[in-house]
């Protein structure tokens, strides 16, 4: 795990505070024994979560397109080890979370939903994945979910786990947990009230409605809509859209997620303290220095 660049020359107060900082990016928000449903979804194989890394962007892949890349027990458990690979790339800066063959994700794979169909299995497998989404959501990367095809149930939940969501004029997300008797448990309602506000969110979880691409835009649940649906041409163009907001040194970068996580996430005055320890590895840094030396009009 290596969320944050710490200095060893700060004091050690300072370091202190910056280590735990760093361990509240992957924290776990539920504290239990997994191995129980980790040898539980092991016995339901199929599909990847693939991870490439291109420069200072890294690509998540959801990988099951003849079950419209619906959500496996190893799937779920190959999330949690690219989350934790991604966690130590000190040198990323970006991360595209994108599904396989023109579409996002049809949610938890059925035949893997009827078979941990018990309260106890459910809760851990609650539990697991609202820890591996967390953790995602707080990588110290700007994430984008590519959004072609369809997201549903699940799918729709992993879209809220980044930072931002584009997508094509043809693709959709939508909860349709209502339908299935449930509400969202991968922290997907706790999130969508965050990032489209109450009213919109209730609207979405107790209609089922489907999301196309104009709503989602209006009620800011999508930041970007791609007119083409074409793969290649919606990957260049999500690059290309997320390379305006990682240019910069990764330090600056991770810094700026960090400090954006922490404002979201924590009380008020923790927040300005933690911002203030993460400022402090920031001021007289090499980047800072270097941007100081230059002569700057921000016209
Ligand atoms: C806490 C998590 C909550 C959840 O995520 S619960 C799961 C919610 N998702 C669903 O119920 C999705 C149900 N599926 C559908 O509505 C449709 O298949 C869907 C995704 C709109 C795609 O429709 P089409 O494009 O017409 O394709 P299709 O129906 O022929 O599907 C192709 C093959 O994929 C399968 N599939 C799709 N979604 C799946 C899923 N989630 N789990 C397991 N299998 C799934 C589908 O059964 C079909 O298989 P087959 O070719 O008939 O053997």
């Amino acid at each position: 795990m290596a969320m944050l660049y710490i200095p060893r020359c700060l004091n050690r107060g300072i370091r202190n505070l910056l280590l735990q900082q760093r361990s509240f990016s992957a924290q776990p928000i539920h504290q239990f024994n997994e191995d129980d449903i980790k040898e539980k979804l092991q016995q339901f194989p199929g599909g990847s979560i693939d991870l490439q890394k291109e420069g200072e962007i890294a690509t998540l892949i959801i990988n099951q397109p003849e079950r419209i890349n619906a959500f496996t027990g190893t799937m779920i458990l190959e999330l949690r080890d690219r989350v934790e690979e991604l966690e130590s790339w000190t040198n990323g800066k970006g991360l595209i979370l994108r599904g396989a063959d023109n579409t996002f994700c049809s949610g938890s794979d059925l035949n893997t939903v009827r078979a941990i169909s018990n309260p106890k299995d459910g809760m851990t497998m609650c539990m697991f994945m609202q820890n591996t989404l967390t953790r995602l959501q707080r990588l110290p990367l700007i994430s984008v979910a590519l959004v072609q095809g369809v997201a549903l149930g699940g799918g729709a939940e992993l879209t809220t786990a980044c930072d931002f969501r584009l997508m094509t004029s043809e693709s959709e997300i939508r909860f349709v947990h209502k339908l299935m008797g449930l509400v969202p448990g991968w922290g997907g309602a706790t999130r969508l009230v965050q990032i489209i506000g109450y009213r919109n969110a209730l609207k979405l979880l107790s209609s089922a409605d489907r999301v196309r691409s104009a709503k989602a835009l209006r009620i800011g649940l999508a930041d970007k809509i791609l007119p083409s649906s074409d793969h290649n041409w919606c990957m260049e163009e999500t690059q290309k859209w997320l390379s305006h907001y990682i240019k910069g040194s990764s330090k600056v970068i991770q810094a700026i997620k960090n400090v954006a996580v922490s404002g979201r996430e924590l009380p008020l005055e923790e927040s300005l303290r933690n911002e203030k320890c993460i400022f402090s590895t920031m001021w007289a840094s090499p980047d800072n220095l270097k941007a100081l030396s230059t002569v700057m009009k921000h016209k």
